[in-house]
């Protein structure tokens, strides 16, 4: 059996390369035969990943924020051979980790990787990338990518709470036009969500109904602009319960068209992401993840 552990030394406060002897060892006691790859720049990850692939691997460890794991699912993109993936999250946020309920500390998740129970899990396809948590489109969205990675190491999940009030107080929005399965949204809107897990920004009852194999992007739309009324969604946001807030309409789809009039930008599972328009998609089941023997 062969493995691929994918890390990110810069990530986790800069931690990472603690973690991948202990990886290592556990892999190499299951008998796995084991690559280790260190990221040096945007974009190995996927690299690393792709190749896995082709050599027919039967284990990726992706070892890192968010972001890495963004990059490492990325390279299973129209690849024959999928190796089932494992995460040992080291980031700020962490949603795709909260979801499958892998542990966020770092030493018990590396115990996962003894586990026997791999879920099927469904990715999200924008354009011609994956993604493996959520898309944000907006302003909100734009002010959030923004949020430079040194804020993030310091002060965690802060700075992007710090960022996304600034950003809703200001009270700008984006023209947006939404398409989804045969209806249309047309409207101005600070943001526009499309999540495929139940946790967003780390806030895991944020999208209750959201199951990683239900086959829906479960999406969310802010409407009203009114300082009290933003204020108070963006409150939700952050709370969790965004869905309820009478100034977001909620919906799921199985394909969704975002596009707007004037230039905005997304965020693609915490980074940013293309400019609109955006073409969204549910793969079912695309990927197998090991999660924890309890999960
Ligand atoms: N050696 C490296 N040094 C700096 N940046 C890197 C390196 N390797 C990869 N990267 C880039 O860093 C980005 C962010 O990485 P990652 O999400 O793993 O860490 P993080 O910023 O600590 O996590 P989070 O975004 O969840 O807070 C990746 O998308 C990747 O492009």
């Amino acid at each position: 059996m062969k493995a691929t552990i994918i890390i990110n030394p810069s990530s986790g406060k800069e931690q990472a390369l603690e973690y991948v002897k202990k990886a290592e060892d556990i892999l190499s006691e299951q008998g796995y035969h084991v690559t280790v790859n260190e990221t040096a720049k945007e974009l190995d990850a996927t690299q690393f990943c792709t190749d896995a692939c082709k050599e027919c691997h039967d284990l990726v460890v992706s070892i890192g924020g968010d972001g890495t794991l963004h990059e490492t699912i990325n390279g299973l993109m129209d690849q024959e051979h999928r190796p089932k993936l494992a995460v040992i999250p080291l980031g700020t946020v962490n949603d795709f980790a909260r979801a499958l309920q892998i542990p966020l500390n770092p030493d018990q998740a590396i115990e996962t990787l003894r586990s026997s129970n791999v879920k099927t899990v469904d990715m999200g396809q924008l354009n011609d990338q994956l993604f493996a948590n959520v898309i944000a489109a907006g302003s909100l969205a734009e002010a959030l990518s923004s949020v430079p990675s040194e804020d993030k190491s310091k002060l965690g999940a802060f700075a992007y709470f710090r960022d996304g009030m600034k950003e809703l107080m200001s009270n700008s929005a984006s023209p947006l036009k939404i398409e989804y399965d045969g209806e249309v949204w047309e409207g101005e809107a600070p943001l526009f969500l499309a999540a495929l897990t139940n946790s967003v920004g780390g806030f895991e009852s944020m999208v209750p109904d959201a199951e990683v194999d239900d086959g829906l992007l479960h999406c969310f739309i802010m409407t009203n602009l009114n300082m009290f009324n933003t204020l108070t969604a963006g409150l939700s946001l952050l709370l969790g319960n965004l869905k309820g807030h009478k100034d977001v309409i909620y919906f799921t789809a199985k394909h969704v068209r975002v596009s707007s009039t004037e230039p905005v930008k997304t965020n693609v599972d915490g980074e940013e992401g293309p400019s609109l328009p955006v073409d969204l998609r549910i793969i079912p089941g695309h990927i197998r993840v090991v999660v924890p023997e309890e999960a």
